[in-house]
């Protein structure tokens, strides 16, 4: 698999390179030269869910990696289930949040962890991550415990749920996790800088485990794969897929699977009150505003890393942008739309709810909706109580990282004061 880098096309690298250097010269991220086709995609809808990823991710890497040893990775990393939930008639949530870390980042940081694995062998590395809540923890778990490889985690102070804080910054080892005096992309414009200090890089081993990393988005293919397959055969030629938009890998990824051949109708990138794509896509104006805190914080981004690969993707395909729909969702709308959903029988959480509220304001009489359930309610426990007058008990994993003191040190939002730690 070739990659180019998007600032510097004139270079160009194996997937195996991209893996391991994560990001390209000048903070250029990394994009496939060519995009794979798949043929059979009724066939591949009918097979089981681990099997149908190790197909699709052989599609990518089989000829470099050999498809055996893709097959291994996938079968260490895809070890539990992304059920599709119908909560009411035209509206069904893709769970993705029943691995060990309760998200959907999981799927991406277990399939990294394996490969850097099977790449790296023995050599030192420091997995430099920036979060606004789920990478971290899933980062963490995925790596937690393995030799060699040192995992610094820098978040956002305050600004992540106190469940997500306790599910990354309570294990220790060679997991450090830092909380920063500013917001995510503050945290995430630390890793980039990082990655442009050549000694730094060879001295520590850098790389990231962002979705900067290319490894982690062709992970999260596989399960857009995984709600057509669920969703009955009938409406699957008018299923519109809302996905909860951040760092907007989770997009990227979805359209990916749609250059691929998965039938999706349309995408929508909904997004909180953190709305730099929808004012993008409306106005052609690329103005990145302070970011503000909301309930839906794993969404709270204002630069996101992933839309120059999302721009690259519709160039090649020759997609127009304005096929995207870009939807702002206010905390309001959130709130009404997280009571709505559990007034019809379904628990969520506010990054889910802003989904299925774009969902309801977009789908027409024909069309079915599936908006991606990226976390378990539980980690959002003090907003769901509240709006649901509920008190929601705690899956083992959070109900045991509650019980842990907090290890984090503090950090400003400045690179000398990061690079002094790491050195
Ligand atoms: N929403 C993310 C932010 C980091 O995004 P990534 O896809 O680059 O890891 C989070 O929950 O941390």
């Amino acid at each position: 698999m070739e990659l180019y880098n998007l600032k510097h096309p004139d270079q160009t690298v194996s997937f195996s390179q991209a893996v391991r250097q994560g990001l390209g010269r000048d903070r250029g991220l990394f994009f496939p030269s060519s995009l794979p086709r798949l043929d059979n995609v009724d066939a591949l809808l009918a097979m089981p869910f681990v099997d149908r990823s190790i197909a699709i991710l052989n599609a990518w890497l089989g000829e470099e990696l050999g498809e055996e040893t893709v097959a291994a990775l996938v079968r260490d990393a895809f070890t539990f289930e992304a059920p599709l939930a119908q909560v009411c008639d035209r509206q069904y949530c893709l769970e993705l949040f029943h691995g060990p870390t309760l998200a959907f980042k999981d799927f991406g940081a277990r399939f990294l962890a394996r490969v850097l694995s099977h790449l790296a062998g023995d050599e030192p590395l420091t997995i430099l991550t920036a979060t606004s809540g789920d990478t971290g923890a899933a980062v963490a778990d995925a790596f937690f415990g393995l030799d060699n490889i040192q995992v610094v985690i820098l978040y956002p102070e305050a600004r992540i749920s106190p469940l997500q804080e306790k599910m990354f910054c309570t294990l220790g080892g060679n997991i450090r996790t830092m909380a920063v005096a500013g917001s995510f992309d503050d945290c995430q414009a630390l890793v980039k800088q990082a990655f442009e200090d050549e000694p730094l890089k060879q001295a520590i081993g850098l790389n990231s485990a962002n979705s900067i990393n290319i490894a982690r988005l062709l992970a999260q293919i596989c399960y857009y794969f995984e709600a057509l397959a669920q969703l009955p055969a009938e409406r699957r030629e008018q299923a519109v897929i809302a996905v909860p938009s951040g760092n907007f890998g989770n997009l990227t990824a979805g359209l990916l699977a749609k250059a691929m051949g998965l039938p999706v109708k349309r995408f929508i990138a909904a997004t909180n009150s953190n709305d730099t794509v929808p004012r993008y896509l409306a106005s052609g104006q690329w103005q990145v505003q302070p970011t503000v805190a909301t309930r839906s914080n794993a969404m709270d981004v204002s630069a996101p890393n992933n839309w120059p690969r999302v721009e690259a993707l519709c160039q090649a395909k020759g997609w127009s942008l304005s096929q995207l729909e870009g939807m702002a969702v206010s905390e309001a709308e959130c709130e009404t739309q997280l009571i709505a959903l559990y007034k019809g029988d379904y628990l969520s959480e506010p990054h889910a709810a802003v989904a299925s509220r774009a969902l309801s304001r977009s789908l027409n009489e024909e069309e079915c909706g599936i908006f991606l359930g990226t976390a378990h309610p539980a980690k959002f426990k003090e907003s769901v109580d509240e709006l649901l007058q509920l008190d929601l008990p705690l899956p083992p994993a959070l109900a045991s990282a509650a019980q842990k003191p907090l290890l984090s040190e503090s950090l400003p939002a400045s690179f000398k004061a990061l690079r002094a730690r790491l050195v």
